[in-house]
């Protein structure tokens, strides 16, 4: 009925329930990649000992990185803490700084903290069917609040855009969110100074 001999456009399966595809791997981190990005460094050691769980894992699609094309796929970020600090991604600016990013959530529970370089702190809650629209020059990390499901969303993004991991390595973010009485609060970050 159609030709479907496409060689220029693509067409990939996401899994609504596990964000994994039948037909591309993901990138994976275990808790031992992210060393010193949370905040009770006893606790971090002792659960990398105990079996290093899988924090999170994403698609890198092979996009070019030309300013006309969209990097995209899906991200899962699985459940947990790490003492009181939830699950969460690395975080990250853009290395060009002014350009933005769409996340939205497919499955679970989440937060999207955003930061900028001059301090503006920006949270939005990630629940099924909400689209967070992350501007340019805002650093941004998504972290999994729900204690048993993962929280799954589709993201997109200017291929040109980067990774600049610079700050975020050494300090974090300004905020962190904890548990605080079975609930996640937020809470300024210890570590961080200007
Ligand atoms: O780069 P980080 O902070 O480790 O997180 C990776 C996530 O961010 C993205 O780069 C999207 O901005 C995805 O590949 C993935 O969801
Ligand atoms: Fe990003």
């Amino acid at each position: 009925m159609f030709d479907l001999s496409n060689t220029n456009s693509t067409l990939v399966d996401f899994d609504l329930h596990t964000g994994l595809s039948k037909t591309r791997e993901t990138l994976r981190r275990p808790l031992s990649a992210m060393k010193g990005m949370y905040h009770d460094q006893a606790a971090f050691d002792a659960t990398v000992k105990s079996g290093d769980p899988l924090v999170y894992e994403f698609f890198d699609m092979g996009v070019p990185d030309s300013s006309g094309d969209v990097a995209y796929g899906t991200s899962i970020t699985y459940p947990g803490k790490v003492g009181d600090e939830y699950h969460m991604t690395k975080g990250h600016f853009h290395t060009v700084l002014d350009t933005a990013e769409v996340y939205y959530c497919l499955r679970g529970h989440g937060l999207m903290m955003m930061e900028s370089p001059e301090g503006e702190v920006e949270v939005q809650e990630l629940t099924p069917g909400k689209a967070v629209y992350v501007p340019g020059r805002f650093a941004h990390r998504s972290i999994n609040i729900s204690a048993k499901e993962p929280l799954i969303t589709f993201f997109a993004f200017p291929g040109h855009a980067g990774h600049d991991y610079g700050s975020i390595e050494t300090q974090g973010f300004r905020k962190l969110v904890v548990e605080r009485d079975g609930k996640p609060a937020l809470v300024d970050n210890p570590r961080w100074s200007k």
